[in-house]
């Protein structure tokens, strides 16, 4: 038998009413269970298969995004030179490292202490300088911190409070700024894919790590982003070919992976 009082304490600041009461986007359980498979973020075979798999579509994405919004020089070697990117709940930094790559000023947040270790190793040994912290979007909010992009991947699934923690987002979002977010859609097919699939048939995830009903559609993501002060665009399907084993990106296709491009609405508009 293991103590694991250390990890309790640490845990129930993780709680939703947060260290001081106040309001935290953060579900404990679900940081709990990212923790034990904190070692494995970079093993292409590991339980981020999918994401592994995943990235190089996600990335084109980003790269589409950002080149339209900001009108980047496509020939330029880092083409976000000068530009802040936050990646929020950044995990082992599988994406946090490209974008570091392409020239930005990159700040990789994760709830988790233990994935920031890994991210912090993973990118010296790479050679790449980003600013790794453990802690939230509700705290560097009101640390008055703000970004030219930030990069929402795969995380809103896992949060206590998704408008919540939006409007945290929005909060750290320059006027003129974009955020990406990407989500699983709540459909017949993403319970087949990302549950059946990818955590009882081919085993990459453990059993759990995905709750479906927590998955959000399309339509609801856009509700959210509305509420928390944002403009979106069209939702872009990231789907999967079982044939060619690839992703590919799909404006028609979002019935499991999808993400969607947002602007922050002036405040006046917001309410807040
Ligand atoms: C599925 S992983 C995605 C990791 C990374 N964005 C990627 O796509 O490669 C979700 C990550 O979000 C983090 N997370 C969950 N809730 C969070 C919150 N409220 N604030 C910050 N990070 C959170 C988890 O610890 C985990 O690393
Ligand atoms: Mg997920």
């Amino acid at each position: 038998m293991t103590s694991d009082s250390g990890t309790h304490s640490s845990r129930t600041d993780h709680t939703p009413a947060g260290r001081e009461g106040k309001i935290s986007t953060v579900d404990a359980d679900e940081i709990a269970n990212f923790e034990k498979m904190a070692d494995h973020w970079w093993d292409p075979n590991g339980p981020f298969k999918p994401l592994h798999q995943l990235n190089p579509t996600r990335l084109a994405f980003i790269r589409e995004a950002l080149d339209s919004h900001f009108t980047l020089n496509p020939a330029a070697a880092q083409p976000l030179q000068g530009l802040r990117l936050l990646d929020i709940g950044c995990g082992g930094g599988l994406v946090s490292e490209p974008m570091a790559r392409l020239g930005a000023s990159v700040t990789g947040v994760d709830a988790s202490e233990k994935n920031i270790g890994t991210a912090s190793v993973h990118a010296e040994r790479s050679g790449l300088t980003i600013d790794y912290r453990a802690t939230t979007a509700e705290s560097l909010a009101e640390n008055g911190e703000h970004f030219d992009i930030v990069i929402n991947l795969e995380v809103v699934e896992h949060v206590a409070d998704v408008t919540a923690y939006l409007k945290a987002c929005r909060q750290l979002i320059k006027p003129d700024g974009i955020m990406l977010v990407s989500t699983l859609n709540r459909t017949a097919k993403s319970f087949a894919m990302a549950i059946v699939g990818a955590e009882y048939v081919m085993r990459w995830l453990p059993r759990g790590t995905h709750d479906w009903t927590k998955f959000i559609t399309p339509a609801e993501l856009s509700d959210h982003l509305e509420q928390a002060g944002f403009d979106t665009a069209s939702p872009q399907g990231f789907i999967f070919n079982p044939l060619t084993w690839r992703w590919a990106l799909s404006s028609r296709d979002t019935a499991v992976n999808y993400a969607i491009a947002a602007t922050p609405r002036s405040m006046d508009n917001t309410g807040q």
